[in-house]
């Protein structure tokens, strides 16, 4: 029998505007989530990441399977109930469809699925971000997966020479899913042209050549397309199988020492550094800055560790101070060039209104 790890987050409220649940919000979707979890579920987890709420669960079920989506849906349900009791702020927020229709995809909440056979161990990594989109995981796959200058394994370990099958989809287009899928090493460069476009094209999977197993998964829902208006950034979960036919650990991770500009933070209109964040922090400055925190787990028979919160190494403090340096120099230049996104991307439609505004005001020259 497989398993399947399933990532399902959602923000449904927060305390102090959009910066962290309430421990009793977190309560009330851990108590539904335990209390339904009996013949559905081998292990779960639950953490926070700025103002989202993630359950990971473990299962035999396979990917997309209406029950257990519909537990995390009624557990974020429950969640938004308490959010409203306490008047925090934005409950039930990505809950953008009325009623539960089979499956959470295209209803708000981001979802990242890896079904396998378990190995006889089965080391894996939980990403879960906040105040970006699914976009900011595209360099780090980019470089941990194609390039042997981040992944010396691509080069030193047989289980990775085959390289790696990325699956990339293009986010813009709402009719249906549109994917294309290249492989490492021979398509690089048709990789890199698509990837450096974070919000259009997104790294949907990642697969091993050697072996066929899929290596990563990553939610690639669009609020915007759902909801047809801004209502908070995609804030991307993503799940990454590692070790032997796959990067190491360390592979994975050392791409977040970059601390790239990504899409996001104040009004889901700006482009500030990722700073990697330990596990349950809280966003601050300037709704921001966007944040990705990561759980490491093994897994034996579905049942999973305690979390090791990679990000809370002391090594961190050093890329953490870097990231806040680069953020407060971004936000030197306010509104201007660089700093925002382009208008096509702005999250808040006021800006668009104000120009068609001002365009009746232009007049030609005789
Ligand atoms: O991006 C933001 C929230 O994103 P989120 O929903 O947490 O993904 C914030 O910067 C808000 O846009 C900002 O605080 C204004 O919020 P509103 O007053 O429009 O709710």
């Amino acid at each position: 029998m497989k398993l399947t790890l399933s990532v399902i987050k959602a923000d449904i409220g927060s305390i102090g505007g959009h910066i962290c649940p309430s421990e009793r919000l977190m309560d009330s979707v851990h108590n539904h989530v335990n209390d339904q979890s009996e013949g559905l579920l081998l292990d779960y987890y639950l953490s926070y990441t700025g103002d989202d709420i993630a359950i990971l669960m473990t299962h035999e079920r396979g990917p997309g399977d209406e029950k257990i989506h519909k537990l995390a849906w009624d557990a974020f349900l429950a969640g938004t109930e308490a959010a409203k009791a306490e008047g925090l702020y934005g409950a039930g927020q990505d809950l953008l469809k009325e009623a539960f229709s089979g499956n959470v995809r295209g209803m708000g909440p981001a979802v990242a699925e890896l079904e396998f056979d378990e190995r006889p161990n089965e080391p894996f990594l939980f990403f879960a971000a906040d105040k970006t989109d699914p976009g900011a995981y595209n360099l780090p796959l980019y470089l941990a997966f194609a390039d042997p200058m981040n992944t010396p394994g691509l080069m030193l370990s047989p289980g990775l020479a085959a390289g790696f099958r990325f699956v990339i989809m293009d986010v813009n287009y709402t009719e249906a899913d549109r994917v294309i899928e290249l492989n490492a090493p021979e398509d690089l460069y048709d990789i890199a042209t698509l990837l450096r476009d974070t919000e259009r094209y997104v790294v949907e999977s990642v697969w091993s050549r050697g072996s066929g197993e899929q290596a990563a998964a990553v939610s690639t829902s669009r609020l915007h397309n759902i909801a047809g208006k801004y209502t908070g950034k995609d804030d991307p979960v993503m799940l990454v199988r590692v070790q032997k036919d796959f990067p190491a650990t360390g592979e994975i991770l050392e791409p977040y020492a970059i601390g790239p500009y990504v899409a996001g933070c104040m009004r889901g209109s700006h482009q500030m550094p990722l700073m990697p964040v330990q596990l349950n922090s809280g966003i601050s400055y300037f709704d921001g800055p966007p944040v990705v925190s990561c759980a490491a787990f093994a897994m034996h028979d579905g049942k999973l560790t305690e979390p090791v919160d990679v990000f809370s190494n002391p090594f961190w403090n050093t890329v953490r101070g870097h990231v806040a340096d680069k953020a407060i120099d971004m936000r030197r230049q306010g509104f201007f060039g660089a700093a925002m996104l382009p208008m096509s991307e702005l999250e808040y439609t006021g800006i668009m209104k104000k120009l068609e505004t001002l365009d009746d005001r232009f007049r030609v020259r005789d």
